[in-house]
């Protein structure tokens, strides 16, 4: 189900930059994965690399055991889409998009592609260079979506797509990978939009592997602390604040670190409710400090 093993891999640019830093992490693969990180973090890098767009020069990269690049054994199961047009190319029409993707992916849904179209509203006829900026991120998820890779790699592929169109895209893809599960990895600067569909997260910082959990776990880590102002400062004195908001004399502030059970049992005394973090705040927490 298209695990993805990466042992100490590194990736430097020319003029001395380290876009990935002895990175080591595992996907057991048939889920979806989260990847987040501050822009400049790798991201891209790292997905171009799994896709075998980049040969991998320190470190290794195994796609169900196998190295990607070179392989096309194993890329026609790989679908990379990112915003740099290789799935969506200028000189192609949307039809001749479909057809090109018709032909080199072998688990393609021409009936699902045509319900995507319709769902975006994409003109069939229309030149690629002709569409707007959102109708081209759209024409990328129909081709990522109706591709069924096994291992399907979204990179921030939404840019520019209205609301209605991010949301039908989330439902679609939700919908979709619960009647042909496979492994999805999606990349976003939306947290609290994308996060709903995050099975696990995996977030790295200027190259390195900050966190790689379950999302439930994740936002376990912390908690949204809500209840009469004076005894959240009370029972959050001392915490680490990752923020905090005042109705009238109700307060709500978002702490880090595990809550224990008697520290539970005291939250209830107090009438305080708990809540899991939001997967944005702890992301902001854990990633904080200088850009890459
Ligand atoms: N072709 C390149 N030549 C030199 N440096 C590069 C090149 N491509 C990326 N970089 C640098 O590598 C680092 C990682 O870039 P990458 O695009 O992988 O980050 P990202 O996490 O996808 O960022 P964003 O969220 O902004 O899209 C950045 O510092 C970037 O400037």
């Amino acid at each position: 189900m298209s695990g993805i093993e990466i042992q100490n891999l590194t990736v430097r640019y020319p003029g001395d930059v380290t876009a990935i830093d002895d990175l080591t992490l595992k996907l057991e693969g048939g889920k979806i994965y989260g990847l987040l990180g501050r822009n400049g973090s790798g991201k891209t890098t790292l997905m171009s690399l799994i896709a075998a767009y980049r040969r991998v020069t320190e470190g290794t990269i195994l796609v169900d055991g196998q190295e990607p690049f070179e392989n096309e054994e194993l890329t026609q199961h790989i679908c990379l889409v990112r915003d740099s047009g290789d799935v969506v190319v200028d000189g192609d029409s949307v039809k001749g998009t479909l057809r090109r993707a018709r032909r080199f992916r072998p688990y393609w849904d021409e009936e699902f592609a045509q319900r995507l179209l319709d769902t975006f509203q994409l003109p069939s006829k229309r030149g690629v260079a002709k569409l707007s900026r959102g109708q081209k991120s759209a024409l990328g998820i129909t081709v990522g979506l109706a591709s069924r890779a096994p291992l399907t790699m979204l990179d921030e592929a939404y840019l520019g797509m209205d609301a209605p169109s991010r949301y039908a895209f989330y439902d679609i893809l939700l919908e979709d990978y619960i009647e042909n599960p496979r492994t999805i990895i999606l990349s976003t600067h939306l947290i609290e939009e994308v996060g709903r569909l995050f099975e696990q997260v995996v977030i790295i910082d200027r190259g390195r592997l900050v966190v790689h959990d379950d999302t439930d776990s994740l936002r376990m880590r912390g908690a949204a602390v809500v209840g009469p102002a004076v005894a959240v400062d009370d029972f959050t004195t001392g915490m680490t604040i990752l923020g905090e908001q005042r109705l009238g004399g109700t307060k709500s502030v978002t702490v880090y670190g595990e809550i224990d059970p008697d520290a539970r049992a005291v939250a209830a005394d107090w009438g305080l409710e708990l809540s899991p973090v939001a997967l944005q705040d702890l992301f902001v927490h854990l990633t904080k400090g200088d850009p890459a």
